[in-house]
């Protein structure tokens, strides 16, 4: 299997990019810089070829690629980010996935949906609500996916930005994340509660190998016991602007 993923390096305004649920506090560009490129680093070490999408130096959450697309198969369903700042974001990742040949839909107005808001795993895609996507989004998806196959699920996001903020899935499907966080833990069946906020956060890279935050040193820990192997990287400018782990890359699989 062919193993790219995208990935959008940091623009010079990055320090201005949005805090919702968080204080705001410094960020340090040129750190954000070098972590930016210590996770890309991390996926080439990984077997993962990394494509760069066109900077969007005027949008200071570019880098956070994952949500201006979600990919399924062939097909590249590009977002309407829920936040209008960032809706310029998306055409650099349109062009980019057209040129690679990928089927192109879009999402259309009055839909919004952020990639940060979708959780895929098997053929079931959770969809998060609440935030920055709303229910004609999460229509749209579904009925773009269904030809492919996929079962579309919408689930409450109240406390964090993003679905993926609250919860991600290991590679055996185990859904992961820090409780108070989580809407709805009962929700996910097996349900993994991690002891840290940054280590709800896994992309995995292969069928035992997942990326994370070295902010969360005991959940690394935790899953290394369930015989996972853990690669860690540093993201805390990131972190800073509710930016995580997977947000920096869009993975492109086959
Ligand atoms: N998928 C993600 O978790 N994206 C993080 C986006 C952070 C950015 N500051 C925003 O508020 O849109």
């Amino acid at each position: 299997m062919r193993k790219r993923a995208l990935v959008r390096r940091p623009g010079p305004r990055l320090a201005d990019g949005l805090v919702t649920h968080i204080p705001r506090t410094p960020v340090d560009g040129e750190l954000a810089l070098r972590q930016w490129q210590g996770y890309v680093d991390a996926l080439r070490a990984e077997g993962w070829e990394t494509i760069e999408v066109p900077p969007a130096d005027d949008c200071p959450d570019a880098v956070f690629v994952e949500d201006t697309v979600v990919v399924h198969g062939d097909l590249a369903v590009v977002s309407r980010p829920g936040a209008d700042e960032r809706r310029p974001e998306t055409a650099g990742t349109e062009r980019t996935l057209a040129a690679l040949g990928y089927r192109i839909a879009r999402i259309e107005a009055p839909g919004t949906l952020d990639g940060g808001d979708v959780l895929k795993h098997d053929g079931t895609v959770w969809v998060g609500l609440g935030g920055r996507t709303n229910e004609a989004g999460l229509a749209q998806l579904a009925a773009l996916l269904a030809p492919l196959g996929a079962e579309v699920v919408g689930v409450p996001v109240t406390r964090v930005l993003h679905l993926k903020s609250g919860v991600t899935a290991l590679p055996d499907g185990t859904v992961v994340g820090f409780e108070p966080l989580v809407d709805d833990p009962a929700g996910w069946p097996g349900f993994l509660a991690v002891p840290e906020e940054e280590g709800s956060h896994v992309v995995l890279l292969d069928g035992t190998t997942v990326l994370m935050s070295s902010s969360a040193p005991a959940t690394r820990a935790l899953l290394e016991g369930r015989g996972l192997r853990v690669v860690a990287v540093d993201v805390t400018e990131f972190e800073k602007l509710e930016g995580c782990v997977t947000c920096l890359s869009v993975r492109l699989r086959g």
